[in-house]
């Protein structure tokens, strides 16, 4: 197993909101997580990327073998985690082509590379575009984009996406899917496969353009269900998670 996650207890803020969250991900598959809002999908991935201020009061995460549940986050990067934000913060100060540069391990008073130009234009950004700040009055699906073309410069072998088509528009959404299905070595037949990735979506919409092995619904902070991506979306859109609170109460 890629990244293995045991009966994870979580608090934020003195608030318990993981509940003992199981999940495991094997190497070369993407996993999708559903459910309602506040259900702490987002607390999962910042715990998993090793955020301080979400302290981890029961259980463990592994990646690649190595129980990484105390490690910092700079010590997780460097073994190949990745994480495309829902909302980044801006930075000011440092362009993008310098995050770029500092990212694949470029001397920032070079030229950017070749290899990250070319993927700044597939990714629609001009030279004028990578001197700007980071994410500093980006638009919606700018700093969507960004997230991506980041992700390009590092190739984590696992990536986390939380929401990566919320506000972006269908021509943007098919654009930044081709360059998840990189990240995710869609390119590849499934046997050989070795990056690995984990998706929180809404509504589904991107499953239509990315393909996901599995999907799992986070209630109140337990897993209650995990199997088939379309079947658990197609039930969740004729009832809602109403059946998936109830499963979550047999637990
Ligand atoms: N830093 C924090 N301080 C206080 N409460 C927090 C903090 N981070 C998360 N929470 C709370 O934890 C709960 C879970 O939040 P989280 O963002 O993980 O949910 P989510 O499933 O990602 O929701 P959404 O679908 O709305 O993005 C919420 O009640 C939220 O208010």
């Amino acid at each position: 197993m890629l990244l293995e996650i045991e009966n994870l207890a979580v608090e934020v803020a003195g608030k318990r909101v993981l509940k003992g969250v199981n999940l495991s991900i094997a190497e070369g598959e993407t996993h999708v997580l559903l459910g309602p809002n506040g259900a702490g999908k987002s607390t999962l991935f910042l715990t998993i990327l090793g955020f301080p201020q979400y302290d981890v009061v029961e259980g463990s995460i592994k990646f690649k073998g190595q129980d990484i549940t105390n490690l910092t986050t700079a010590e997780r990067v460097q073994l190949g985690i990745g994480v495309s934000f829902q909302t980044p913060p801006a930075i000011r100060g440092i362009s993008v082509g310098d995050l770029l540069k500092i990212i694949s391990n470029q001397d920032v008073r070079e030229e950017l590379n070749p290899r990250m130009k070319e993927l700044a234009n597939q990714l629609k950004f001009s030279d004028e575009f990578l001197d700007r700040d980071v994410n500093l009055g980006f638009s919606g699906g700018e700093v969507k984009r960004s997230e991506i073309l980041q992700l390009l410069a590092q190739m984590p072998d696992f990536t986390m996406f939380d929401e990566p088509d919320s506000g972006v528009d269908i021509e943007n959404v098919e654009l930044l899917a081709s360059e998840i299905g990189t990240l995710l070595d869609k390119d590849k037949p499934q046997r050989i496969r070795q990056r690995s990735g984990l998706l929180i979506t809404h509504l589904g919409y991107i499953l239509n353009f990315v393909s996901a092995d599995k999907a799992h619904v986070l209630i109140d902070g337990v897993i209650s269900c995990s199997g088939n991506p379309n079947e658990i979306l197609e039930d969740i859109r004729k009832s809602g998670f109403n059946g998936c609170v109830e499963c979550a109460q047999c637990l």
